[in-house]
């Protein structure tokens, strides 16, 4: 039988962004019902926000001109010219030597250019005692600071976070047009595998963990999982229950069966659902070497290795990159890990790329990251997990101290 020619993470990753298309599907949603979603087109501003000048604090609106010089031993004087109501225009002016009260977030008068919070004056029956100094701007918000009438807010292929759909609040947009939620299909092979609802476990058996762990990750990133149950190791069966799903859906995840044994039939039916077909078949990583990417016309399949934390680990480091070039987010490079010392030398092989499972511990001040030792078919081992430690392949290894890169699993 011959055995894969792995790729290296690097090539991975490249190959992903080459080969995985984004979908063009799209849907209008309400704002309150697009989190997460994938914007499919730029969203320009049409007004200021702010649309006035607003106070940050409560005090009086000032020119800051007028408080220059002023301090506790030698306060200013101001006299009040009257006061903001809230969401109002003010029907006052601020004049030389004038102040007027405005409420935090209340619209600045014509005339002032910052606010004084009241802790630094004290009104003395009309005239305002300041006992410090303001520079022009302080405490205000200016018109159009927050987002400019004109200005692309957000661009195509932005993930709507919670912090987007405040800006898109602020400037009333109800409805955004974004990509359609991506439908993964899942399967699980093994003649071993049986659902995991199964209460007497004959021997030899195994409960399906992989279909719980791998949909709960997907639905992280806002794919809809379907479920398409356990497939014996028969090449008939597999192929076509794999085939019945694969037309249901946008991605097709299956795992088990994916290294050379004698009944691993994955490749086989991966292949035959589409053309270019498998595009990876082998990572020089551990753990999850035997991993199986593929796209079959223009839908990404994917092939796990069964071990529960390789599956896992696997699913965190592509599928995650494969599903949301697929929803169509725009992917940037940022880290998405931290860095924390290593408690443990631990050695690695050049040219593979290791992930060991950590946890984190705070010693004086500082993130510790504990390795935590054992099989990769030990799905306790991630229960006990903060996070992954990457050790690239270009390392042979890290020493104890060491800083390294932690992706957080929490
Ligand atoms: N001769 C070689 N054998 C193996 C190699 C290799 O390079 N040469 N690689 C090993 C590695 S590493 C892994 S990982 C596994 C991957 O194997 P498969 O993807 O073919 O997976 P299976 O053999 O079907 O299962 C492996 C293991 O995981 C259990 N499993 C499978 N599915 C589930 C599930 N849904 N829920 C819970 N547990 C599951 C299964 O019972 C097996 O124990 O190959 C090595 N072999
Ligand atoms: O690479 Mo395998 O995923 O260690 O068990």
């Amino acid at each position: 039988m011959q055995f894969f020619k792995v790729k290296t993470v690097e090539e991975t990753f490249a190959l992903i962004d080459e080969m995985i298309p984004a979908t063009q599907q799209t849907e209008v949603r309400e704002l309150s019902e697009a989190l997460h979603y994938i914007l499919a087109e730029p969203v320009t501003a049409k007004e200021n926000v702010p649309g006035f000048d607003r106070s940050t604090v409560d005090g009086y609106a000032v020119r800051a001109k007028d408080t220059y010089g002023s301090s506790e031993s030698m306060p200013g004087f101001l006299n009040v010219a009257g006061e903001v109501k809230m969401g109002e225009v003010p029907d006052v002016k601020v004049g030389r030597g004038q102040a007027v009260y405005v409420p935090t977030g209340g619209m600045l008068p014509v005339g002032s250019d910052s606010v004084m919070m009241i802790e630094h004056c004290e009104d003395v029956e009309g005239l305002l005692n300041t006992y410090k100094q303001v520079a022009p701007g302080e405490n205000v918000i200016r018109a159009g600071e927050d987002i400019r009438e004109g200005e692309i807010l957000l661009e195509k292929g932005v993930k709507l976070r919670a912090q987007e759909l405040g800006a898109l609040a602020s400037l009333g947009i109800t409805h955004v047009t974004v990509f359609r939620k991506i439908k993964a299909g899942y399967l699980s092979s093994g003649d071993e595998i049986v659902p995991y609802q199964t209460e007497n476990l004959s021997v030899g058996q195994i409960r399906d963990i992989n279909g719980l762990t791998i949909a709960g990750l997907a639905s992280d990133w806002n794919v809809e999982v379907v479920y398409g149950g356990i497939v014996r190791d028969d090449y008939e069966e597999f192929s076509q229950k794999a085939r019945e799903l694969y037309e249901q859906v946008d991605c097709l995840i299956m795992s088990g069966g994916s290294s050379v044994g004698a009944k691993d039939y994955t490749t086989e039916v991966i292949q035959s659902l589409g053309e270019p077909g498998v595009f990876v078949h082998g990572i020089s990583i551990k753990p999850g070497k035997p991993t199986i990417l593929a796209v079959a016309d223009g839908k990404p399949v994917i092939g796990l290795p069964g071990h529960p934390a390789s599956a896992m680990i696997i699913f965190k480091l592509f599928g995650e990159r494969i599903l949301k070039k697929l929803s169509g987010e725009h992917l940037v490079s940022k880290p998405g890990h931290i860095f924390a010392k290593i408690t443990k030398n631990i050695p690695s092989s050049p040219g593979r790329s290791d992930y060991i499972r950590i946890r984190l511990e705070e010693k004086d001040g500082e993130w510790w990251a504990e390795p935590i030792i054992g099989k990769s078919g030990l799905i306790t081992t991630l229960v006990k997990s903060d996070g992954i430690v990457e050790i690239s392949s270009e390392k042979e290894g890290v020493s104890q101290g060491e800083y390294v890169p932690v992706i957080l699993s929490r």
